[in-house]
């Protein structure tokens, strides 16, 4: 279980996530929606370290994960692994390193800086390629990759860290319908192993068609927390404002209109979890 509990995040003046309490339980699928300058990315980023609370606290198993330091910290963040909408790939690195990567924080260091990895590690960064059906570009530099393929390495590098979680950041908003459906497509089906998956997204579309819980968030505050069939009209309005509601519909309509492969959502509890398709 993740406990968020009334955190709040300030930059100078500026309240970016407003007394935001959540509980989400292993294995959930949440979209995190609203508009731009919400507070979706500082919330991750908080869940992740990236950025650390003013206020309140963030507790996973008991462990309170917004106070952790050095190795501790380090831990987490390999338990909390982080996607991005630009990928966050080394470019000049082929594809099986930049995965391998994933396994850097809670390494050898002298192995680290010579850049070796185990015989074990390269078999698993090939799997974790196989999985997401690109080992084919294991060899080529990540830079020569479409942006699709870049975020399914991206994914790959994520579950080397053997994550209990992956918090993505918009990670279809650079990418076209159909690699955006791939995207979330495998996203899904690591959700349905079990992983956490807590994901920020521009449309309602998408958030409706692959989580079992949304979260809509208005000027750093959660406005609405529920299931897709609870997200109605005037929901929306009250996410994304009159204006806004109209841009995250067209939007919806062209880059990321989506519908996924196999069957939208299924609800999941801990026991369908691992019936998921
Ligand atoms: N490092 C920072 N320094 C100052 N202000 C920041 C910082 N990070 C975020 N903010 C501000 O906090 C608010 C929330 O930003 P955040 O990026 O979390 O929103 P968002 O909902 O993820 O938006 P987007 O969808 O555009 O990424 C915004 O007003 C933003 O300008």
């Amino acid at each position: 279980m993740l406990r968020i509990s009334h955190v709040t995040r300030r930059f100078g003046d500026k309240v970016a996530v407003d007394d935001v309490t959540l509980e989400i339980p292993q294995g959930q699928m949440v979209g995190i929606i609203g508009r731009s300058g919400a507070g979706k990315s500082t919330l991750l980023r908080m869940i992740n370290r990236l950025n650390d609370v003013s206020d309140g606290f963030i507790e996973y198993s008991g462990v309170k994960v917004s106070q952790l330091r050095g190795v501790e910290l380090r831990a987490w963040q390999r338990d909390c692994a982080m996607i991005f909408q630009q990928f966050n790939l080394v470019p000049r690195l082929d594809v099986i390193t930049n995965v391998m990567l994933g396994r850097l924080n809670g390494r050898n260091p002298v192995m680290n800086l010579l850049q070796l990895f185990t015989a074990e590690e390269q078999f698993e960064a090939l799997k974790a390629l196989e999985r997401l059906d690109i080992a084919q570009t294991a060899m080529q530099w990540a830079q020569t990759l479409s942006g699709g393929q870049q975020q399914r390495v991206a994914i790959a590098r994520a579950l080397m860290q053997r994550p209990k979680m992956i918090l993505a950041d918009e990670p279809i908003a650079s990418l076209d319908p159909r690699n955006a459906q791939i995207v979330m497509d495998s996203l899904r089906d690591i959700n349905a192993e079990g992983i956490t998956v807590i994901t920020n997204l521009h449309t309602l579309d998408t958030a409706r068609a692959y989580c079992e819980r949304i979260v809509g968030m208005a000027a750093g505050k959660v406005v609405f927390d529920g299931t897709p069939d609870e997200l109605t009209t005037d929901v929306a309005r009250a996410i994304y404002g009159a204006d806004g509601l109209k841009e995250a519909f067209s939007e919806a309509m062209t880059s990321t209109a989506l519908a996924p492969v196999t069957p939208a959502f299924l609800p999941r509890t801990p026991t369908n979890a691992q019936q998921a398709p």
